[in-house]
């Protein structure tokens, strides 16, 4: 599957070129839709695929509408009992949904939506929501809403978008944000921003229907500039950058260094520093204050420890320029010293991770971003993007009350783009973008939704990850990015029961994967006859 993310209006473009291309008709492709979102279904519930039963479609006046009367007469034609419901006037609606409409006229009749909560007295097995996909342009009205809302039972699936969602954001439209909540949504063509973040705890599931785009447009790879694309995170094999050369000497994998706080303040830096090591850094040390060194070496073996009491001795301790990577923030607390140790760190060019109070002090200065550079990264979670980026925040928190509404992808590059570096901007759709536009998401819902990773200390983990692969030289977007994944994959192969001790010791079982996934990629690869 691919890992785009598109929007509405770069989804159009794929779909207008096809249809330029002279091969598909926006017909067929509306073919395409409805049947393949049949199949999409008996996919997820065999069940039905058995045994036809009663079915709802509730369709829009638009091509999504369109879409749900291909469905209705795919069902009907497999036996089920359909009917179809309507929003607006089937006089206005747009060509290759009028086109559907009349088919479906020849089989079935349509009534008004209103209508439609009588027909749950009929107990159908399988409703439809086809009112609104991309081109959602505003709230839904109230009675609309309510009418939907009669249909929240179990088999509810919606096309393309629940309706009342906007797909360039995820983000429901209106004051007090009402739309449809579907069992199943099925994404035509691609996934769209709006699949992978946002609010998504709309609906349990969403799977693609591939409309064979790619069919017609020649050379789609480039269609779209690398700065408009948004991807969905995708490590897939173990790239030489998670592995470690046969004949290579630590310092050849980067040496990491971990500011610790003060005594009783150093687990934070310390959960950072073992992720470092185990994804890779040829050296980690943790660097602490005179008063914390008992502790942090009464925890750490195979970390280094060295002391450092005020910012200058961490300017001469980066005399050293074999260290290439630092993280600032876990435990240090917020306060001038740490302000100071902040200048010096930023100072030195070297690759920084500023995570938690680190972003906290930043936030209080006056010039938050005057020393930033494109070698840093910022991680912050919603407390603390508000406190860096108020006004990028409040944006993104008021009422989206028209389509395309502004997203967390679109706040996390302006944010990036102020900030001058690459921002990780956490959360169950953590985002990721750098000052040039690149964006991606690391969603954690549906299939990858891993609620128990909202433990103590995880985000701790996930700093260090990044610090350790910048270490290994990867550039920071793709550090930030792939750490996202990596932390996550982490979770999953613990599960349940998980604390942030764990995530570190998980990430050799993710590596291994990596790699025999990439095995299996050179054996299917290298046995490929050449064409
Ligand atoms: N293009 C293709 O080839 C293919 C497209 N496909 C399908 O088409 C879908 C996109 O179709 P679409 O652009 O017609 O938009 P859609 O979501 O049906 O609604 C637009 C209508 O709703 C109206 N409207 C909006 N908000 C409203 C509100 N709150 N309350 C009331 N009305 C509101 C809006 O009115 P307007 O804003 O213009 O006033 C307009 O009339 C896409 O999601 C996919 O399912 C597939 O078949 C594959 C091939
Ligand atoms: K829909």
């Amino acid at each position: 599957m691919s890992n785009l993310l598109l929007t509405a209006a770069q989804m159009r473009a794929l779909e207008q070129a096809a249809i330029d291309s002279g091969r598909v008709t926006g017909l067929e492709l509306m073919e395409r839709a409805g049947v393949g979102a049949v199949d999409a279904i008996f996919a997820e519930w065999p069940e039905m695929a058995a045994a036809p039963g009663r079915a709802v479609v509730l369709c829009g006046p638009g091509n999504n509408g369109g879409d749900g009367f291909v469905v209705a007469r795919v069902l009907a034609g497999k036996g089920w009992d359909v009917e179809v419901f309507l929003y607006g006037d089937a006089e206005r609606l747009p060509p290759d949904a009028r086109v559907n409409y009349e088919r479906w006229c020849e089989l079935g009749k349509v009534l008004p939506l209103g209508d439609a909560p009588d027909a749950i007295e009929r107990f159908p097995d399988l409703t439809i929501d086809a009112v609104f996909g991309s081109g959602l342009s505003r709230p839904l009205e109230a009675s609309l809403f309510r009418t939907l809302s009669c249909f929240s039972q179990q088999f509810v699936v919606s096309l393309d978008a629940p309706s009342g969602c906007d797909l360039d954001s995820g983000r429901v439209l209106g004051e007090d944000g009402q739309a449809f909540h579907p069992a199943l949504v099925i994404a035509f063509g691609h996934r769209k921003v709006g699949h992978a973040c946002g609010d998504l705890e709309r609906a349990s599931k969403v799977v693609v229907v591939d409309l064979q785009l790619s069919r017609e447009i020649a050379g789609r790879a480039g269609f779209f500039a690398e700065r408009e694309i948004v991807h969905a995170v995708q490590v897939r094999a173990l790239s030489p950058i998670f592995s470690k050369r046969n004949d290579g000497h630590k310092y050849d994998h980067g040496h990491a260094l971990i500011l610790t706080g003060g005594m009783g303040r150093t687990g934070a830096a310390r959960l950072a520093a073992r992720a470092a090591l185990r994804i890779g850094a040829g050296l980690v040390t943790c660097a602490a204050p005179g008063a914390a060194m008992m502790e942090c070496a009464a925890q750490l073996t195979a970390v280094m420890l060295r002391r450092y009491d005020n910012a200058e001795a961490l300017a001469a301790m980066l005399e050293d320029d074999r260290i290439n990577a630092l993280c600032l923030g876990p435990g240090m607390g917020v306060s001038a010293r740490v302000s100071a140790l902040l200048d010096v760190a930023l100072a030195s060019g070297r690759q920084v991770v500023l995570d938690a109070d680190a972003l906290t002090v930043l936030a209080g200065r006056d010039d938050p971003f005057s020393l930033l550079h494109s070698k840093c990264v910022l991680t912050p979670h919603g407390g603390e993007f508000a406190r860096l980026f108020p006004d990028i925040a409040a944006r993104l928190k008021a009422p989206a009350m028209s389509g395309p509404a502004y997203s967390k992808v679109d706040a996390t590059r302006d944010a990036a783009a102020r900030a001058g570096c690459t921002v990780l901007f956490k959360g169950p759709d953590t985002v990721i973008a750098d000052p040039n536009g690149k964006a991606a998401v690391n969603s954690a819902a549906y299939d990858r939704a891993a609620p128990w990773l909202a433990t103590a200390g995880s985000g701790d983990v996930l700093a260090g990850i990044i610090t350790g692969l910048l270490s290994r030289g990867v550039p920071p977007y793709h550090a930030a990015s792939s750490a996202a994944w990596l932390h996550l994959e982490a979770a999953f192969a613990f599960g349940p029961g998980l604390i942030a001790e764990d995530l570190p010791e998980a990430l050799p079982a993710v590596l291994r994967r990596l790699a025999s996934d990439q095995a299996a990629f050179e054996a299917v690869t290298t046995s490929r006859p050449s064409t």
